[in-house]
């Protein structure tokens, strides 16, 4: 009806030093990220930390020629029958034109030599540069992923459960790659979904695509910058906020004839999700049990768990009397 279309909340990170909390814009902004993550449940981050041209090279010089590489090469990413979508995805019923590798723990060094060499056993001079390239990008993600994290626990008054919760977090890097559809009209290539984990943070390139639902049902077009990343809360850090935190639904569609690739960081926990005893009271009873995360990733791609549009509150939900 000609009004504003609905955007995400932007919050700008340059004054924020991630290796020192609480200085510069950190307060103003921690405020920012509550107000953002219990409304919508993700924002738009002005980050230049992650320069342009480290993301230019991130995926001119890295994603691009990963996806190239022949299936046989992309399937060789993949940790094991018992870690399933810690690597490769691709020729998945309902999600045409999309693919993505995934690097367990991508933040570090190590991990992403062993994926290089796994994707280009016989070496060849351009590794060095993907590596540093890959990793050297993740780092800078995660430096926010981790500042917004501990902003978190500051603004939820449990700052010292920060050390122990970054213990027993993991990190997962996923590219990913959605095929130009070549029609003017919108297809969906990732159905719409809640994340299972703690904090995702994605990094668009160019062209646009992801499309986040806010309370109110609207969709909102996230439209991709140079210099911002998208923080989402996922459903693994509403259970530990014991729902203060919103968990939205979004999706991927494409359209027209170019192709578009992203890089996501997600933040997992390793085990247990369990609602620290500060976040329950009176006004704030229990709302799920304590649980083991990677039961509760297999639930949601279980038959059973997919039954059900709210997949935390089916699986460990505490319902009281009125639901
Ligand atoms: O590619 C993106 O922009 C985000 C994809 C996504 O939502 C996911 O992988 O969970
Ligand atoms: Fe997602």
């Amino acid at each position: 009806m000609g009004g504003e279309a609905k955007q995400l909340p932007r919050i700008d990170f340059s004054g924020v030093v991630p290796s020192k909390p609480g200085t510069g814009t950190w307060p103003a902004v921690r405020a920012q990220v509550m107000d953002a993550l219990t409304t919508f449940g993700c924002f738009d981050a002005h980050y230049p930390a992650l320069a342009p041209e480290l993301r230019a090279e991130l995926f001119d010089g890295a994603v691009r020629p990963l996806f190239a590489l022949p299936a046989d090469a992309k399937r060789r990413n993949d940790y094991g029958a018992d870690k399933p979508f810690h690597g490769y995805l691709g020729d998945i019923p309902g999600f045409d034109g999309y693919e993505s590798l995934a690097i367990v723990e991508g933040t570090e060094p190590g991990p992403v030599r062993d994926f290089a060499g796994l994707m280009w056993p016989d070496g060849g001079d351009h590794t060095g540069l993907f590596c540093d390239t890959v990793h050297g990008a993740a780092r800078r993600i995660f430096e926010l992923e981790e500042a917004v994290r501990r902003m978190v626990m500051e603004g939820l008054g449990v700052a010292k459960y920060h050390d122990a919760l970054s213990a027993s977090t993991w990190h997962l890097l996923r590219m990913s790659e959605y095929k130009a559809p070549n029609a003017v009209e919108k297809t969906v290539r990732y159905m719409t979904h809640q994340d299972t984990n703690l904090l995702s943070v994605v990094c668009q390139h160019e062209v646009e695509g992801l499309e986040m639902q806010a309370r109110d049902g609207e969709w909102v077009l996230v439209k991709p910058s140079p210099t911002s990343l998208v923080v989402i809360v996922g459903n693994a850090l509403r259970a530990w906020t014991n729902d203060r935190l919103h968990a939205p639904f979004h999706r991927i569609t494409v359209a027209g004839n170019v192709t578009r690739y992203s890089a996501i960081l997600f933040s997992v926990p390793h085990d247990k999700v369990e609602v620290p005893d500060e976040l329950v009271d009176d006004e704030h009873p229990l709302r799920f049990r304590p649980h083991d995360h990677n039961d509760f990733v297999c639930f949601c791609v279980s038959e059973e768990g997919g039954r059900h549009e709210d997949k935390l509150m089916a699986y460990c939900g505490v319902h009281d009397r009125n639901e």
